[in-house]
Parts: C-alpha cells; structure tokens; sequence
C-alpha cells in the first residue's frame, strides 16, 4: 500500500492550513504529524483520509501498482479519533459486530478475544453511554488497531488515557504495525517515539523529516 502526495494544500475560507506537500506514505512506516495547537494536525490526516478533500494538489493511493479510486479508499483504512462519536445506545458486542461488518478484525480473532484484549471484558454487554472516556477511547484504539485495514490513522491516540492505558497504547501499537501505513498525529512525544518519519506544521509549511 502507498499514498503519494503532490503539492497537497488545504485551506478554510481564506486560510491556508497546509500548502505544498508532496512526500509518500509506504507499509511498515509509520509516521508522526506534530505541531502546535491549531497548525493544522487534525486538517491534514482528515484529508489523506479522504475525508476533506484538498483545496489543491493532488492525492493518489495504490495497492499492488494499482490505483484505488478515491470512493474506495475509506475501505483500506481505519481511524481512531476524538471527534470521532461511539453509537450511545449499542453495548460494547452490538459496537463490535457492528464495527465489523464493515471492517472485519485481522484472521483469527475472535470477539471474545478482542474483548479481552482491550481489557473490557466485564463491559460486555454494557451500553457504551455507560462507558468511562478512558473505556470509549480504549475501544476505538482497540477497534482500530486490531481491524484487518493496510492503514492505521490515530489522532491524539492516548488522550483520556491514565498511567495504565498508556502503557497498554504503546505495547499494543507495538504489536500492530506490521505490514501496515501508520500515521499519528499528537504533540506527546510519547505516543509516536517509534515512527521514524515526522511531518512537523508550522505556519502553513510542513516540514518532513
Ligand atoms: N471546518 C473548518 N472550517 C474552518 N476552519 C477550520 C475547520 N476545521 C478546522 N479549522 C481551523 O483549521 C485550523 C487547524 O485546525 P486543526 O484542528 O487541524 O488543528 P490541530 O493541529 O489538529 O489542533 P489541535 O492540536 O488543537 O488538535 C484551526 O485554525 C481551526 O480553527
């Protein structure tokens, strides 16, 4: 899986957020975008997302040498974020039989599992409304990590987390990079130490590095 990026800009209204970015996203690379409250962080993984679509520049994502169209591509990917919502009303089973209708969990993990493995076992069949911020947020980490997609996108991964969710972040992150294009965006250094690429916003400017 690739993405390439040619001369990529994004701007709201009359503000330019991000301009002139053009770089490439490959599997097993993982990637950190930085910058200040309001660079432009949350702008940029919304439209490699596809989700915004770019005021400029051009976007392209390829899986073996072939280009996936843009309406297809929310298939390949799987995003965790706090402007993301949870369904209130669904138990914590409803919300993952749900989740994985459309993105199943990778070969060989059952739902039992995959329970145990955000440590919410006890919370099986209980409304997410009743779920503490630190449980909702360890759900949608667990959702995205553990979805069978060739990319990962997270957005302040380990927010509402305490000592012990972080640590849990950063072993299951561990476990979940293979194979895959992994871009976090975050100003803890914490979250995305191992990414060996980092996209920094300043002022409109991104700097990769
Ligand atoms: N839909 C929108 N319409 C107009 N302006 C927007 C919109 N979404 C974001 N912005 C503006 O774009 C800029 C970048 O916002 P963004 O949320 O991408 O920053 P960020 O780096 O992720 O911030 P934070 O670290 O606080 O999460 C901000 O000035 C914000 O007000």
């Amino acid at each position: 899986m690739q993405i390439h990026v040619e001369n990529l800009g994004k701007k709201f209204n009359r503000d330019w957020i991000f301009r002139n970015l053009s770089t490439s996203f490959s599997a097993n690379q993982s990637y950190a975008i930085t910058g200040a409250n309001g660079s432009g962080k949350s702008t940029l993984l919304q439209t490699l997302a596809g989700i915004l679509p770019p005021t400029e520049g051009k976007l392209t994502f390829l899986q073996n040498q072939k280009t996936i169209t843009p309406d297809e591509f929310f298939r390949y990917l799987v995003m965790a974020t706090p402007y993301q919502e949870l369904i209130e009303e669904f138990t914590l089973i409803e919300t993952v039989t749900f989740h994985t209708r459309f993105k199943p969990l990778r070969k060989g993990i059952t739902t039992k599992e995959f329970v145990e493995l955000i440590y919410l076992p006890k919370a099986f069949h209980k409304p997410v409304k009743f779920f503490s911020s630190g449980m909702k947020q360890r759900l949608k980490l667990g959702l995205a990590f553990y979805s069978d997609t060739p990319i990962l996108l997270l957005d302040e991964p380990t927010s509402n987390l305490d000592k012990t969710g972080v640590t849990w972040y950063n072993q299951q992150i561990a476990q979940n990079l293979h194979n895959r294009i992994v871009i976090i965006c975050s100003n803890q250094p914490y979250e995305y130490e191992f990414c060996k690429k980092i996209l920094h916003i300043e002022d409109a400017y991104v700097n990769v590095r």
